[in-house]
């Protein structure tokens, strides 16, 4: 099978600065791919880069075994990019601008009316068809931009950030329309920055940080990867502090607060139920346990020390109903 990117040391400098320094990714056709990273991280000039929008400095990048610079038409035609920006012709009714991108693409004018009302009504703006971009909701401006990537029909389809500023119901009905293209055969490459839906969303990410990729795993694993924090209360605190889970490597601290103990360690939930009996064997009553496992966010500002969008913007705070969750809500509890 031919993977829908392989890209293997590239690199791309403006001036002094390196936005990308060697990256290598492979992504397997069919899959649902992040690609999470700071701001700055080198996220779009990678995207750029794949669509022929910026020349690399370095390395090469193959879409669907077509390089992007020596084979650049079959490797475009194979990409449906939703940038972040929108970039619209505002003059013509928005049926009219995806008729001529595919129209770009090779697609005959018949065809083109077809693919244009098939990707209008996909993204549920066809009773728009004949309104400009510019009178177009914020919302409808974000789906419009995903029609525009879809009327090629491509094998790859790349979004760029495609939920900033959006309200969480076009979130959710985003979510939806990728999970389906997906389900039906389409790959994805998303940009975001909201852990949540990198979380929700992808098979594997990649994350960048400082045009370097610094990991490479599915959402569970990269998260199996931080400590989880076990918190339990006790009836009363104990006259003398137990030797818990000794010789157990997997175990990072002990902490004591009277009746409250912490530990912090990998595998939290596998490690819970010896610590239970331990505490048994001790004569120690359990009034509660909590396991927090540790939120991909932590692992990603971890691994890239700096901050994600914790706080949403300005326009999401108006926007949103509820703010993205940070930590995940993953507290398990038992007992
Ligand atoms: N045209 C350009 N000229 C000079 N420097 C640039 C240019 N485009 C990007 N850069 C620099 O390259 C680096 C990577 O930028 P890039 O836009 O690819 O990051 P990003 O991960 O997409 O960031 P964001 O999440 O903020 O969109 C940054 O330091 C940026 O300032």
């Amino acid at each position: 099978m031919t993977n829908a990117l392989e890209i293997t040391n590239l690199r791309k400098s403006y001036g002094d600065v390196q936005a990308l320094d060697g990256v290598s990714l492979t992504v397997p056709e069919g899959s649902f791919f992040g690609l999470l990273g700071p701001n700055g991280a080198g996220k779009t000039t990678f995207i750029s880069i794949l669509v022929g929008l910026v020349r690399k400095s370095g390395g090469e990048a193959l879409v669907f075994g077509h390089d992007v610079e020596t084979d650049y038409r079959a490797a475009r035609d194979a990409i449906g990019l939703a940038p972040q920006e929108f970039n619209v012709d505002r003059f013509f009714p928005i049926h009219e601008v995806l008729e001529h991108k595919a129209g770009y693409h090779g697609i005959p004018a018949a065809e083109a009316r077809v693919r244009a009302a098939d990707a209008l009504k996909r993204v549920g703006i066809y009773d728009k068809r004949n309104t400009r971009f510019d009178w177009l909701s914020g919302g409808m401006k974000r789906r419009f931009m995903i029609a525009r990537a879809l009327v090629t029909e491509p094998e790859l389809l790349i979004l760029d950030e495609p939920s900033a500023g959006v309200d969480v119901q076009l979130r959710r009905d985003l979510w939806d329309l990728v999970t389906e293209l997906n389900e039906q055969g389409t790959t994805i490459l998303l940009t975001t920055h909201y852990i949540e839906e990198a979380e929700r969303l992808c098979d594997e990410v990649a994350i960048l940080d400082s045009g370097r990729v610094v990991a490479v795993a599915s959402p569970e694993a990269l998260k199996g990867r931080g400590a989880d924090h076990i918190t339990i209360h006790l009836h009363n605190a104990p006259h003398s502090r137990p030797q818990l889970l000794v010789g157990d490597d997997r175990v990072e601290s002990i902490e004591w607060n009277d009746d409250q103990l912490i530990v912090t360690a990998r595998e939290g939930g596998l490690i819970a139920p010896t610590l239970v009996r331990e505490l048994d064997r001790e004569g120690l009553e359990i009034v509660d346990m909590e396991i927090a496992r540790t939120s991909l966010e932590e692992i990603f500002v971890e691994m890239t020390h700096s901050g994600v969008d914790r706080t949403p913007s300005d326009q999401d705070e108006k926007e949103h109903a509820a703010p993205i969750a940070t930590d995940g809500g993953h507290g398990e509890r038992t007992q």
